[in-house]
C-alpha cells in the first residue's frame, strides 16, 4: 500500500494481544545465539523486514536455523565467513551491532542497507571499534555505508561515550567479549538495557553500577538463550496515544516489556494528564505486563531528561502533544535527526501541515496544542512518522503517503487499526 485515507473515528475500547514483538529483543537474540554453545530457543520473534534481515545475517554468518514459524531455534558452531554482502536493510540497529559482533570474527564482511540507512552515520561505532584495533571502513571515512570489515584482535578499553545510545554501547560490548583484557564503557545517560539483560542471562560477565558497565571478555561460549520476546513498547504506543486522543476511549495493550529504559513515553502520556495503569505479569531477562490507557483531558509538558528512554516514541507522542491544551517542548533530542528521516524536520513539517502552530529547533520543537486538521503527510520512508500521522488521522482524517517503511517494525500495524476504525485498509 503506497497511500491511505484515514477517516476520522468514534471512540473505542479495545484488548490488543498482537502488538509486533519487540524489534530491539528479536534483533539481539539472533545476533547473540552466534556466541552460544547450543540450541536458543526465540519464541515470538519479530517478522518484520528489519529483524528478518537480522535472521538472514546470521543465516549468512553460518547459523543453523529450524522454524517452524511459531519458535525459532538457532545454533552457530562460529561465525563463518559470508559468501554474501550482509544486508541490513532500513536497520540502525542491525547495522551497528553487527560490527560490534563482527570486528574480532575471522574473515571479511560486508554491511550494507538501503538509501536510507546508508545516509545514517556509521562513525558513532566505526571510531571506537578503530580504536581498540577493529580494521573496518566505509564511505566518508568509515562513517556511511557499505561497511567492510575485517575480523582483529581487539585490545581492552575503557571508552567514555558522548552520545546515549544502545546501538553504540550494544556494539562495544559485543567487542568487549572478545577483547583481550577487562573493559570499561561510560555512557551520559542510561540507553536501553536490553543486551547486559540478555548477554548476563547467558551467563557473560557484566556488571553495570549506574552509567558503566564492566565486561570481562568471554572465556567460554554463552549458555543458549531461551526467551519469548514481549511485546514493542514502542510499536503498542502508537495505540496508546490513539485511546488518549480520542475521548472515552480505552486500550489495553498485553504482554509488553515493561523495562523502566522503555516506557518513559507512556509515562510522559500520564504527566499530561492520561490515565495510565502497568500490571506486571512476568519477568525473564524483562519485566512484562499489560498496560491499560484511558482517555483524559491532555495538557502539555516539558521533555528534557532521559530523551533516550522515549527517543523512539517522540513523533507519536508530538501527535499527543498537538492535541494538547497548551505548550509542550522537547529539548536535548538532536538524535532524532539521524534516524530514519530527519525527525525534527518530519514531525515539523507534518503538524504543520495539520494547521499546528510548532517552532523547530536544533534539538526538539515547541508544539502549540490546538485542533488537528486533515491534511496530507508523506512518511519520508520513515514507519515511525506515518504510523504517528495515521494515528492523528483517527481524531480528524488524514492522508498519508510512503507506508511501505510499516513493515520494517509493525507489519500488522493496520489489522490493528482496522478494530478501531471499522474500514477495511486495502
Ligand atoms: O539498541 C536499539 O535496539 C535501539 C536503540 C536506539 O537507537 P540509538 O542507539 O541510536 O539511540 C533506538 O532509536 C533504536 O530504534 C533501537
Ligand atoms: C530508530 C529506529 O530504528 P533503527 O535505528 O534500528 O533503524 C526506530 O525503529 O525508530
Amino acid at each position: 500500500m503506497s497511500k491511505v485515507v484515514v477517516l476520522p473515528a468514534q471512540n473505542f475500547s479495545l484488548n490488543i494481544s498482537e502488538i509486533a514483538p519487540d524489534k530491539s529483543i528479536s534483533h539481539r537474540s539472533v545476533m547473540f545465539a552466534m556466541l552460544s554453545n547450543g540450541v536458543n530457543e526465540i519464541e515470538n520473534f519479530l517478522r518484520a523486514e528489519d529483524t528478518i534481515n537480522s535472521l538472514e545475517i546470521v543465516k549468512n554468518l553460518g547459523a543453523k536455523v529450524e522454524d517452524d514459524g511459531k519458535i525459532i531455534k538457532i545454533s552457530s558452531s562460529g561465525i563463518q565467513e559470508p559468501f554474501e554482502i550482509l544486508d541490513c536493510g532500513n536497520s540502525g540497529t542491525g547495522m551497528r551491532l553487527f560490527c560490534g559482533l563482527l570486528s574480532s570474527a575471522e574473515g571479511h564482511f560486508v554491511l550494507t542497507g538501503d538509501k536510507y540507512l546508508r545516509r545514517r552515520p556509521m562513525k558513532r561505532v566505526t571510531a571506537p571499534l578503530i580504536s581498540i584495533g577493529a580494521k573496518l571502513d566505509g564511505r566518508k571515512n568509515g562513517d556511511l555505508a557499505p561497511l567492510s570489515i575485517r575480523g582483529a584482535s581487539l585490545k581492552a578499553f575503557d571508552y567514555e561515550s558522548k552520545i546515549a545510545s544502545a546501538q553504540v554501547k550494544s556494539a562495544m560490548i559485543l567487542a568487549a567479549l572478545r577483547a583481550d583484557g577487562v573493559c570499561t564503557y561510560i555512557e551520559p545517560e542510561l540507553s536501553r538495557d536490553h543486551t547486559e539483560r540478555m548477554l548476563k542471562g547467558m551467563g557473560a560477565d557484566i556488571k553495570v553500577e549506574g552509567l558503566k558497565t564492566t565486561v570481562t571478555p568471554l572465556k567460554n561460549l554463552l549458555s543458549p538463550l531461551k526467551i519469548r520476546v514481549p511485546a514493542d513498547p514502542s510499536s503498542a504506543f502508537f495505540f496508546a496515544v490513539a485511546a488518549a486522543i480520542m475521548p472515552d476511549s480505552h486500550v489495553t495493550l498485553e504482554g509488553v516489556t515493561l523495562n523502566p529504559t522503555r516506557i518513559e513515553a507512556f509515562k510522559a502520556l500520564e504527566r499530561m494528564g492520561a490515565d495510565i495503569s502497568y500490571e506486571l505479569r512476568d519477568d525473564k531477562y524483562e519485566p512484562v505486563g499489560n498496560i491499560h490507557v484511558k482517555y483524559a483531558p491532555l495538557h502539555g509538558i516539558v521533555i528534557e531528561e532521559n530523551i533516550s528512554w522515549l527517543i523512539d516514541e517522540l513523533p507519536a507522542l508530538s501527535i499527543a502533544m498537538a492535541c494538547a491544551n497548551g505548550e509542550s517542548l522537547v529539548k536535548n533530542a538532536e538524535e532524532l535527526r539521524v534516524k530514519e528521516s530527519d525527525r525534527i524536520s518530519t514531525v515539523v513539517e507534518g503538524l504543520r501541515a495539520c494547521n499546528i502552530e510548532v517552532d523547530e529547533y536544533e534539538d526538539g520543537y515547541k508544539i502549540i496544542g490546538s485542533k488537528l486538521q486533515k491534511a496530507q503527510v508523506d512518511s519520508d520512508g520513515d514507519h515511525r512518522i506515518a504510523m504517528s500521522f495515521i494515528i492523528a488521522g483517527l481524531k480528524c482524517g488524514m492522508e498519508v503517503t510512503d507506508l511501505e517503511c510499516i513493515n520494517t517494525s509493525f507489519p500488522n500495524f493496520f489489522e490493528l487499526l482496522q478494530k478501531i476504525t471499522q474500514v477495511e485498509f486495502s
